[in-house]
């Protein structure tokens, strides 16, 4: 369209304006920021690139404004890490809706995270039953059980040193998830990494390769033909061709068995995600029902591949993050084991709906942890034309904090989530990781309270689109810490032989936690995962 077009819809609007030689979203730019890391310097370049603008946190809206424009020469993007606007936005889902660039998230079928208007309305109805309180209760069961297994086998390491400690979260959180969510349940050493009957790769392989290759899976599962030619494919492409197959018969294969399940038991078997969702649906087949309010089969494969995407990294992370954040600072770590060791004693298996509520230090953590390293640092969202947006933004005609603006034509927002989410006006002392900051102190542990989140912190989005697996992520989260701290320590160590004092570890450990990337995938993670590494000793 041109730069200087796109500039003179956007100048009416009053905001700050940045130029930007290139588009945002376009495949060059995305070469151009991996081979130039100097243009880190250009403000431009920092404001539209992932981890660079998460390295700033906030530093680029409080010279700039909370809310500015960049224009480039293909679209203009309101880039704001207001409350006040990202929290219209979000609650206005007709107005402010996904853009295109989710559907790239559809190579198994169209679901719930990438669809809009009454197509979302269906999705999140059918999809909603799959994330209720019994489903907490057995996500709380597994995470407990593979929390332990886990935990004997890092302590059965010479001198408790966890090398592969990143990896073992993607375990617990794939198992988790494979149990709760689909009926199937793996040995934390066995299962998922195992290759089933038929198959090449295990289902774990087949989805890490996917999430780990998430852009180039993209491209292969828009270029299906491609795979014709496989022979002369680089071996990786080809390997990407061959989680994609064998994901998407791990699918068919779980639809089958559930299937089966459900005749065999006349529909008493034990809930899961997918037996929700199929129920749902095939009621409402059996029954008649139009089309517009069940899922197709490819559409119950989409949701549940989304499941996987949305659910796995995330909570993975988080749990990476933990271990290492509370290795970096022992302080929080004795503060959170005082209230594990009040709430659990010496319960191994403690009952979910008893501990869980009280494990409100634990959820300081987390909650602390996706305020630093959220896993979805921006939000992109598209508008109608002319639709109102409510920001900020002292008008010169009025005495009100806040103003009205129409969204231009080819203009979209980024709601700048982690920005908000670190800036003074929002939180004290905001670069600090400081968990006790959800916490009201009380008499006795007994009688704290964790305080109710402000506006500003939105790591699960907000308003009708909220993640809809937050409790699912919360309940697995407070299960494994509690389980590992119950009984043990975690302190930083290093890779390999080497041995080094527990000052320089620790700036080792915290300077990789801060190496963090949103490059490579749809989440923030720990760049180089292989070179974390922890101790775990019992206590
Ligand atoms: C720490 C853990 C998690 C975090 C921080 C998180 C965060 C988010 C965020 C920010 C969104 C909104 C994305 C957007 O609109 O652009 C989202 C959506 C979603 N999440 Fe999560 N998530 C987590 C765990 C999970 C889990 C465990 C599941 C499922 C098992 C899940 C399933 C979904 C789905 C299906 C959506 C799309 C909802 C819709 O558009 O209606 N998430 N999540």
């Amino acid at each position: 369209r041109g730069i200087y077009r796109n500039y003179l819809l956007v100048r009416p609007l009053g905001l700050p304006i940045l130029f930007a030689p290139v588009d945002p979203y376009g495949t060059a730019w995305q070469i151009i920021c991996r081979t130039c890391p100097f243009l880190k310097r250009f403000r431009w370049a920092r404001v539209i690139q992932e981890t660079w603008s998460w390295q700033v946190d906030d530093r680029d809206h409080r010279a700039l404004g909370e809310s500015f424009v960049v224009v480039s020469p293909v679209r203009n993007l309101i880039y704001t890490s207001d409350k006040v606007a990202i929290n219209w936005v979000l609650t206005k889902r007709r107005e402010f809706f996904k853009p295109d660039v989710y559907e790239n998230l559809e190579f198994f079928g169209r679901n719930v995270d990438t669809v809009n208007g009454e197509d979302w309305s269906r999705h999140r109805k059918l999809t909603a039953p799959c994330f209720n309180e019994r489903v907490s209760g057995f996500v709380w069961d597994e995470a407990l059980r593979q929390a332990r297994s886990m935990l004997s086998h890092w302590l059965s390491q010479p001198n408790g040193k966890i090398s592969n400690m990143v990896d073992d979260t993607r375990v617990i959180a794939l198992h988790v998830l494979t149990a709760a969510g689909f009926g199937i349940s793996h040995d934390f050493l066995g299962g998922a990494r195992n290759p089933a009957p038929g198959h090449k790769l295990s289902h774990r392989d087949a989805l890490m390769t996917i999430l780990d290759n998430l852009i180039t899976s993209i491209i292969l599962s828009n270029t299906k033909w491609l795979e014709r030619y496989r022979i002369v494919l680089p071996q990786r492409v080809q390997h990407i061709f061959l989680a994609l197959r064998e994901f998407s018969q791990y699918m068919d294969e779980m639809l089958a068995s559930e299937r089966k399940i459900l005749a065999d038991s006349q529909g008493a078997s034990k809930p899961n995600l997918i037996t929700t969702l199929i129920r749902t649906s095939d009621d409402a087949q059996t029954e008649g029902i139009k089309s517009a309010v069940r899922l197709t089969d490819d559409e119950i494969k989409g949701n549940i591949f989304i499941f996987n995407l949305a659910g796995h990294d995330t909570t993975a992370n988080t749990l990476a993050y933990a271990f290492a954040l509370l290795a970096v600072y022992p302080e929080y770590q004795t503060w959170v084991a005082e209230e594990i060791d009040e709430v659990l004693g010496d319960q191994e298996n403690p009952k979910y709906d008893e501990a869980f509520p009280k494990l409100k230090r634990v959820m300081a953590v987390m909650y602390e942890i996706l305020r630093l390293y959220g896993p979805v640092p921006r939000q992109p969202r598209g508008a109608i034309p002319g639709t109102l947006l409510t920001i900020t933004h002292p008008s010169p005609t009025s005495s009100s904090p806040t103003t009205t603006l129409p969204v231009p034509p080819h203009t979209e927002l980024s709601l700048c989530i982690h920005a908000c989410q670190t800036s003074p006006s929002n939180f004290p002392h905001p670069s600090a990781w400081n968990p006790k900051r959800w916490i009201a102190p009380a008499a006795s542990l007994a009688a704290e309270t964790f305080l109710p989140a402000p506006m500003a912190y939105a790591p699960w989005s907000a308003g009708p689109r909220i993640c809809p697996g937050m409790k699912f992520a919360q309940v697995e989260v407070a299960a494994v810490l509690a389980t590992v701290l119950r009984t043990s320590t975690v302190v930083p160590a290093v890779k390999g032989d080497v041995e080094v004092g527990e000052e320089q570890a620790r700036r080792m450990l915290l300077a990789q936690i801060r190496d963090s990337s949103a490059d490579s995938g749809p989440t923030l993670n720990l760049r180089r995962p292989e070179e974390v590494c922890v101790r775990v000793l019992a206590r």
